[in-house]
């Protein structure tokens, strides 16, 4: 936001003395402070940016010291319980509009965020029918501003797309680098020295955090089990295939996902970028970290 020249002061919160020290010892903010409702006096914008089973009590402490006409957001990976728990302690008068940037990394804390982050990642709203239409214009030219596209949708639809492209994904990284672990004669050593290729890839997305992934499954839960009973249901007929020999199923059904994994790739651009995340354009700057 400083990068877009977007921002006069920026402060934060968070209720932990080292995150706050840091923040600060960065640059990121000019003031951090322990209490959210000190941070919020006569802020334009408000953003929640912690895990999303902390909203209900964040959005409380700050409601009645929320200025008029001021505009509240997040970034949480669900949204239903998000426009739940928070917007039943958003004043008339404060503008409440959800959203999630589709954009992060395994790292957390302050010394992992980075400006450009946000730069050429899709940016997810999802105001409801009676978001302010001032308030929801300025958020979406807010986003742009930061790099990013936007895309207004309804909760439900954002926690059912997202449960199958992030939230399953993440499940399925953390139960098979589990799994790896729990084999007993697959030590540790073995684990990391066999972890080239697919494996490795699992174990990154393992390392996020894990109070933010416990969140998101108690806050999606209903999402999540509905395409985790689609998975199961698709990875028992690759189970009955390898059990039975049928290497003809086994082909059509590799070959249906490659053709899927390349389609994406061919529509997504000009040059081929391995990222399912990534908006439409070929233009992208695109830091890796
Ligand atoms: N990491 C990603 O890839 C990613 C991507 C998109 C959205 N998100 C969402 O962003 C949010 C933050 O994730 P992150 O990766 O930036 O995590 P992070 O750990 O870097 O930041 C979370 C912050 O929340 C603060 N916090 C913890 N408990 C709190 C409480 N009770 N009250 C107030 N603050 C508290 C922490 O001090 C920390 O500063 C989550 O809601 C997550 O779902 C994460
Ligand atoms: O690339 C990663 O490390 C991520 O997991 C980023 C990722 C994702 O699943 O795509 C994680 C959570 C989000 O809410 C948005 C983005």
């Amino acid at each position: 936001a400083r990068r877009a020249g977007l921002v006069g002061e920026i402060v934060g919160a968070s209720p932990t003395p080292a995150t706050r020290e840091r923040a600060e010892e960065l640059g990121l903010v000019a003031k951090m402070y322990a209490d959210p409702a000190d941070a919020v006096r006569g802020a334009d914008l408000v953003i929640l940016c912690s895990p999303v089973g902390t909203y209900e009590a964040v959005a409380k402490a700050i409601g009645p010291h929320l200025q008029q006409g001021a505009i509240v957001t997040d970034v949480g990976s669900v949204k239903c319980a998000v426009v739940r728990d928070v917007a039943p302690h958003v004043p008339e008068g404060v503008h409440f509009i959800a959203g999630h940037p589709i954009a992060g990394t395994e790292q957390s804390g302050p010394d992992a965020g980075f400006a450009e982050l946000f730069d050429g990642r899709w940016c997810i709203l999802t105001p409801g029918d009676a978001a302010d239409k001032d308030a929801l214009a300025k958020l979406q030219e807010f986003w742009r501003r930061l790099g990013s596209e936007v895309e207004i949708m309804s909760p439900e639809h954002h926690d059912m797309v997202l449960a199958i492209t992030s939230h399953l994904p993440h499940l399925i990284a953390y139960n098979i680098v589990n799994t790896a672990a729990h084999l007993e004669r697959v030590t540790d050593t073995e684990v990391i020295k066999f972890s080239a290729g697919g494996f490795r890839d699992f174990t990154r997305i393992a390392a996020s955090d894990p109070v933010m992934w416990r969140d998101v499954f108690l806050n999606n839960k209903d999402a999540v089990l509905e395409m985790l009973g689609r998975f199961s249901e698709d990875l028992s007929s690759l189970q009955r295939a390898i059990r039975f020999g049928d290497g003809e199923t086994l082909e059509k059904l590799f070959t249906e996902a490659r053709a899927i994994r390349r389609g994406v790739i061919h529509a997504n651009q000009d040059t081929p970028q391995p990222d399912f995340g990534r908006r439409a354009t070929g233009d992208a700057k695109v830091t890796q970290r």
